[in-house]
């Protein structure tokens, strides 16, 4: 669980229902997300907006789902447009394996609704 002091108090991820699909919302459910850290809160709606992001946070305060939620989200919305095709839509960068894992696992339970509509390399 993240640190509770850096969790965004006035802000819920139902409150993000209008900017989120409804498979992503039940799997943070899911996963006991039930309030944004603060920089899930800035970056989420900013990312979704196509805006470029330069986030700096402390450990622990939930960057990777802060970058993880608008990237599915972007590829459903891409997968539900009339031109949607058959093409990588991100590519996630980081220093370690150990990092790499857990990125992976942790978009694997965001996915958990997708079925195989996206999938993970
Ligand atoms: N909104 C949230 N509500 C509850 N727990 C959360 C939330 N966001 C992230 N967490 C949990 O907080 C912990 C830290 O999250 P995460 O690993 O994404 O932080 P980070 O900022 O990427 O850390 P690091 O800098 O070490 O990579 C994880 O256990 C994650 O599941």
């Amino acid at each position: 669980m993240a640190d509770p002091r850096l969790v965004d108090s006035k802000a819920t991820f139902a409150s993000f229902s209008n900017i989120l699909d409804t498979r992503i919302l039940r799997a943070l459910a899911d996963m006991g997300f039930a309030r944004p850290t603060l920089v899930q809160a800035k970056a989420i709606p900013l990312a979704l907006e196509s805006r470029d992001i330069l986030a700096r946070a402390r450990t622990g305060s939930g960057k990777t789902a802060a970058y993880c939620v608008p990237v599915v989200q972007k590829i459903l919305s891409a997968k539900s447009s009339a031109d949607a095709t058959q093409a990588t839509r991100a590519l996630i960068l980081v220093p370690t394996r150990e990092l790499s894992e857990q990125v992976s696992a942790y978009l694997k339970g965001l996915l958990v609704y997708c079925e195989e509509g996206v999938v993970i390399f």
